[in-house]
């Protein structure tokens, strides 16, 4: 088997990882005490003098983990117990192990990218945890909900769009219905643009209406693996008995408006019949600035149930109902924000890799999934998705995913040599994106 290439990582200075560590994520930390000092008012007037002190404690907390990171110092062990603490330091000892031979100490520019970035939000949410009564403050709940406010006018044409599809959907011939699958996809993989973390933490919302832009947004699309979707999920439905459940998995990304297209995608695949139950996995913790918790998630359907527009408040309405009948869950596992890629899965998570199992078709949303699915090695473009998943194939999976970090597999020969030739920044602008399918051989 032939050796798999090397982690990308902040090693490798001007690369996107470096300046990630060196710019970005310093201004992630920055905003964050920010936000915190913005808030103590209001943790003063709900706790008094403790919170006030909190303040100042999570404060200095992340104001330690800049300099360290910024002073390139060795990783450290979690000090806070938690369920995941044990499994966190166990993977700081193999990234030690890595290094045994430089006899050099993990640290933020010489280990892998993943780890270190996954690293310095676990950082982030031990300091909060360290300070109560404000433990469990989220310092990115601000921008989550901004983005979700700014959007609005994409996410009333959305609902627009979809109640009027459920309408008629009885009368849908094949065409109509794999079209629309297709147009819900598309609005679910361009809402991966809205991403914080790429921003520093800047808005990044949909503050222009993404429908009437997907016909020009097709060219960018590297990878359309969108008919192995269709056929996939038709046969499923067509080969069906009336009992058996097919099962769709969503791997949640960004809250907001990526978050409402994955609620949309959801409710037209149990419209349409082509799945009769969805399961949604998000964060259990705050997580690189965007990333989707329960909080956040029933925070999204409630804002849409109570909203003054119609359809919106029907597509609030109509989810409420399918978390209530069950027929779409939500999961929460602390696999998702550790820092091990998913072909460990088996080994760390065995639980969780059983329930993937169940599915007939996992959506991986996101950058930081694709990332994580694929190692975040410095793949050759053109080794085969499957090769890169390194044996991860708990059930037929798609990646929809728009690039923002410099891993990419799966392409033509010369595509990305020609890609990189006219864009520059082709792989990290997310500009560009894919639907990538992988299914068990
Ligand atoms: O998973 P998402 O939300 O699509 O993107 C997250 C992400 O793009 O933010 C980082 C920027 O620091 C990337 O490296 C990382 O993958
Ligand atoms: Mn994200």
């Amino acid at each position: 088997m032939a050796k798999s290439p090397s982690f990308l990582s902040a090693k490798a200075v001007g690369s996107f990882a470096y300046l990630t560590i060196k710019d970005r994520a310093p201004q992630i930390l920055t905003k964050a005490i920010d936000t915190l000092h913005r808030h103590k008012n209001e943790f003063f007037e709900k706790h008094g003098e403790e919170g006030v002190e909190a303040e100042k404690k999570a404060i200095s907390l992340l104001s330690k983990l800049r300099n360290e990171m910024q002073t390139d110092k060795p990783i450290v062990p979690l000090v806070e117990d938690c369920a995941d603490t044990d499994l966190w330091n166990q993977h700081l000892e193999y990234q030690c192990s890595l290094l045994n031979e430089s006899n050099e100490q993990p640290s933020w520019f010489r280990s892998p990218w993943l780890f270190v970035e996954c690293y310095m939000y676990r950082r982030l949410h031990e300091a909060v945890i360290q300070s109560p009564p404000i433990n469990d403050f989220d310092v990115f709940k601000e921008s989550k909900d901004q983005n979700f406010f700014e959007s609005q006018e994409s996410i009333t044409a959305l609902c627009t769009y979809l109640q009027e599809l459920i309408r008629t959907i009885e009368d849908l011939d094949e065409n109509q219905l794999k079209n629309a699958f297709f147009k819900l996809l598309q609005i679910s993989l361009w809402g991966n643009k809205c991403d914080l973390s790429l921003s520093g933490g800047e808005s990044s919302s949909q503050k222009t209406n993404v429908m009437n832009s997907l016909e020009d947004l097709k060219p960018f699309i590297l990878v359309n693996d969108l008919e192995h979707l269709w056929l996939l999920l038709s046969t499923c439905k067509k080969t069906r008995e009336k009992a058996l459940l097919n099962r769709v998995s969503i791997i949640l990304d960004n809250a907001g408006f990526e978050l409402v297209t994955d609620l949309a995608l959801a409710d037209f695949l149990l419209s349409s019949n082509l799945a009769t139950e969805i399961h949604f996995y998000g964060k259990t913790i705050p997580w690189f600035v965007s990333d989707t918790t329960i909080r956040d998630f029933n925070w999204v359907i409630k804002q849409m149930k109570h909203c003054n527009r119609k359809w919106m408040s029907k597509c609030g309405l109509d989810w409420e109902n399918y978390l209530k009948v069950g027929r779409w869950v939500y999961h929460d596992h602390m696999f998702w924000t550790l820092p091990h890629d998913y072909s460990a899965m088996p080994q760390v998570a065995p639980d969780l890799y059983a329930e993937l199992q169940k599915a007939c078709l996992i959506l991986f949303k996101g950058d930081l999934n694709y990332r994580k699915l694929t190692g975040d090695r410095q793949w050759d473009f053109t080794v085969p998705f499957h090769q890169a998943l390194n044996g991860f194939h708990p059930a037929p999976l798609c990646s929809i995913r728009t690039l923002k970090a410099e891993v990419q597999v799966g392409l033509q020969p010369g595509q990305g040599e020609q890609l990189a030739a006219s864009e520059p920044h082709w792989l990290t602008a997310g500009k560009y994106g894919v639907f990538q399918f992988d299914a068990p051989l």
